[in-house]
């Protein structure tokens, strides 16, 4: 999860930001904006499929809101053709990912960077992003990108032309440097902050820090998982052969992981049978990684109870129950907890679409567990903690450009105080498993190390998990997104 998202609070504040700017923004000649944050366009001769993409880009930008949610409601349920809502989702992904290069580019060319005030840089972005990324004929990128910036502020018309050309003449000289030599012109190739590049190159090394950047670009893979507890995976296999779809097992880190498969045509999941699979709570939808550290949780024999801390909206709780149904014949006894009420309730809700049951489903701060939990403690415990995400960027491109050093402390912090406060709720001879949804050294291997150093970590040993001391899985091209699980037991 990207750190701090998603609270009722921070979405009313961003509102607050969003009538504050919108203020500012109309003071300055910005245009009109409705309250769903899509902008009233002025006379312009954009193509349909640009203006989508500049409306996705601004909310996106002015309420800092994931991508893929804004273009299933901005550009997924419009009229516009197929073709043209493919290219608008392609505009958009790829704008929020290159965000921050587009700026820098948009910077050069500028005399004073405070020259194009933020709704015209929101065009600018687009055509910079077809001139820079997408190596657009410069007519049409250019000719479309003045008539963009003229939907949003006609009198700017002439300063956009004068920046875009200027951009159109620097585009052979990007990115600026030799990427094999030079660690900002890489960050610049692949779209990541440079802070964040030195981080990846220093933490993973050069070679797979250059995968990781390249494959972060891809669009993501699809996988479901079979819902043991509602149906078989013969049924489900069935089902998608007969709509023409084939399922393929996936194999992770070598690794069966039994009922996950990759679907290879996404668009057959809105078919009449394959839909009712999902209303029917059958099937869900699960990074093949999450799929396979939600399958380890539980180990070799079924624990008499079970505490999932960060819990969120319960799809891995479905998962591990699942999971216990498969190889144990009926669910275990499960509590989960999570910081979020909002959060629980859609827990429960959807534990109780997809039949999967809950000894209970608390809300509390799992970095004081002893509030909640008084001194109960669980043959199994399972911290799926906040973390930076960087392992799921495929599929929330635009988080790499809203998260920063601080964060990453902050969050391995509060993953820290979770560790170690679950660690006082594990039975003697028990297990505490700990996951990620992320790359870097600090939040996962350094966490582990950590960990095991600290007084929490002292009665605890690292047990190997599928003969490896953890399961860490690395992006590569198709694969699964990178995912990090350490598993720990409590000596007697
Ligand atoms: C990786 S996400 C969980 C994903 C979830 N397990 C799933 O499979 O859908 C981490 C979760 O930790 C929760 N969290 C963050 N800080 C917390 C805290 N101090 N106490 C309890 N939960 C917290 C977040 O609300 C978030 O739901």
């Amino acid at each position: 999860m990207a750190p701090g998202r998603n609270t009722r609070e921070k979405l009313e504040e961003l509102r607050e930001v969003e009538r504050e700017k919108r203020a500012g923004e109309k003071k300055g000649g910005g245009p009109d904006t409705n309250e769903d944050g899509t902008v009233r366009f002025y006379k312009n001769a954009a193509s349909p499929a640009r203006l989508a993409a500049l409306q996705v880009t601004r909310i996106v930008r002015m309420r800092e809101a994931y991508a893929q949610e804004v273009i299933e409601t901005v550009v997924d349920s419009s009229d516009m053709s197929e073709a043209d809502r493919a290219f608008a989702t392609l505009l958009s992904l790829g704008v929020v990912s290159t965000y921050g290069v587009l700026d820098e580019v948009i910077n050069r060319a500028l005399d004073r960077p405070a020259d194009a005030f933020s709704d015209v840089r929101d065009a600018l972005r687009i055509s910079t992003y077809e001139l820079i990324f997408l190596g657009k004929q410069p007519h049409a990128a250019i000719d479309q990108g003045v008539e963009l910036v003229r939907a949003i502020s006609p009198s700017a018309h002439g300063l956009g032309n004068a920046i875009l050309h200027r951009i159109e003449r620097m585009r052979g000289e990007f990115p600026f440097g030799d990427p094999n030599t030079d660690i900002d012109a890489l960050a610049r190739v692949y779209a990541f902050p440079k802070w964040m590049t030195r981080r990846l190159v220093e933490d993973m090394g050069a070679k797979d820090a250059a995968t990781f950047l390249r494959v972060s670009n891809d669009p993501a893979p699809l996988f479901i998982a079979v819902n043991a507890l509602k149906a078989t995976d013969g049924e489900v296999i069935e089902a998608f052969s007969a709509c023409d779809a084939a399922l393929t097992p996936v194999l992770v880190n070598g690794t069966a992981v039994a009922g996950c498969f990759h679907v290879s045509n996404p668009r057959v999941l809105v078919e009449g049978a394959i839909a009712r699979l999902f209303e029917d709570g059958k099937i869900l939808v699960s990074d093949a990684s999450a799929q396979l550290i939600a399958s380890r949780v539980l180990g070799d024999e079924k624990p008499a109870s079970v505490l999932e801390v960060g819990a969120g909206r319960g799809t891995k709780t479905i998962l591990i129950q699942s999971d216990a149904q498969r190889r144990f014949g009926s669910q275990v006894d499960l509590t989960s907890l999570d910081l979020h009420e909002f959060k629980v309730g859609l827990l429960r809700d959807r534990a109780r679409a997809y039949g999967a049951d809950l000894s209970d489903a608390l809300v509390g701060n799992a970095t004081r567990l002893e509030t909640v939990l008084g001194d109960r403690t669980f043959a199994t415990v399972f911290v799926d903690a906040p973390c930076s995400g960087l392992g799921t960027l495929r599929r929330h491109p635009e988080i790499r450009w809203r998260i920063n050093k601080e964060n990453i402390d902050a969050v391995g912090e509060t993953s820290f105080a979770m560790l170690c406060s679950a660690a006082e709720h594990v039975e003697e001879g028990g297990r505490l498993v700990f996951s990620t949804c992320t790359v870097t050294y600090d939040e996962n291997t350094g966490m582990v190390k950590r960990f095991l150093e600290s007084p929490a970590g002292s009665r605890f040993a690292l047990a190997p998990i599928d003969g490896a001391p953890c399961i860490s899985t690395k992006l590569d091209e198709g694969s699964p997104d990178a995912h990090f699980a350490a598993c720990f037991v409590r000596k007697g």
